[in-house]
């Protein structure tokens, strides 16, 4: 697809978004995290029985002003035991850093207006929420277009870990068939999309 069109079909994303009025967007915030956990919990359940005990590693994301809300459920699985993990601009062009995040930790202003963790170790998450824009019913992902989660989502499956992928997005972000949009070879596709209604194509395995 010429850049021209993914970029319109972007502008397009964004301004249906910006149409959820507040107060609906916080309540579509509650069902997506409740939808989450449900699947979280199944997962801390499952693990152990198929052999997994090294702790669970979750890149989650701050929310920029129309993005889905997860912090009360980034909390939560901090009090869990679960370690969560925020993503960090190193340089334009470059695969974003994961670093460690705590309920009461500052954060600082980076590029774009997002919020970002202090530098600590670099974390590799084992599962990975991914702020998404728009999505196909395949689960292809489109994001603001810095190509900073294919960069980074190429460069995990390089070192061999397993890892998952859910797309975090709104119901308003699922682009049609009949758009035509036809997903690059550089954007990496996600496990599944998540929004307030339901998984896109399908749950992911826990
Ligand atoms: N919450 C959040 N954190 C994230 C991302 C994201 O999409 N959402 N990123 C995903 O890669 C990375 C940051 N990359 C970004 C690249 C471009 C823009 C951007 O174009 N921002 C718009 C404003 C967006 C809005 O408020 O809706 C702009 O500045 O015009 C933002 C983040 C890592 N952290
Ligand atoms: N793995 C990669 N290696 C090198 N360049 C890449 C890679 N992935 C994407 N890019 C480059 O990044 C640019 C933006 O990619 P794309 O339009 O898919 O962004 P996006 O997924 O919407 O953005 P983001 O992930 O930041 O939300 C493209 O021009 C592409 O060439």
């Amino acid at each position: 697809m010429l850049k021209n069109s993914a970029d319109l079909l972007r502008m397009r994303l964004r301004s249906i978004r910006q149409t959820i009025p507040v107060a609906e967007r916080q309540q579509l915030s509650v069902q997506l995290c409740a939808k989450l956990q449900e699947w979280f919990e199944a997962r801390l359940l499952a693990r152990p029985l198929i052999g997994h005990s090294e702790p669970e590693i979750v890149a989650g994301f701050w929310p920029l002003a129309d993005e889905p809300d997860l912090r009360p459920l980034l909390r939560h699985l901090h009090s869990q035991g679960t370690v969560v993990a925020l993503p960090l601009m190193i340089k334009k062009d470059h695969p974003l850093e994961f670093h460690v995040w705590r309920p009461d930790d500052p954060l600082i202003p980076g590029n774009f207006g997002v919020m970002e963790p202090v530098r600590g170790e670099v974390l590799q998450p084992t599962i990975l929420l991914v702020p998404t824009l728009g999505f196909t019913e395949q689960a292809a992902r489109i994001g603001y277009g810095g190509g900073y989660y294919d960069r980074t989502l190429a460069q995990l499956s390089q070192t061999g870990q397993p890892f998952t992928t859910i797309g975090i997005a709104w119901d308003q972000g699922m682009i049609h068939k009949e758009e035509g949009y036809e997903p690059e070879a550089h954007d990496y596709p996600l496990d599944a999309v998540l929004t307030p209604s339901g998984w896109t194509p399908d749950m992911p395995p826990a």
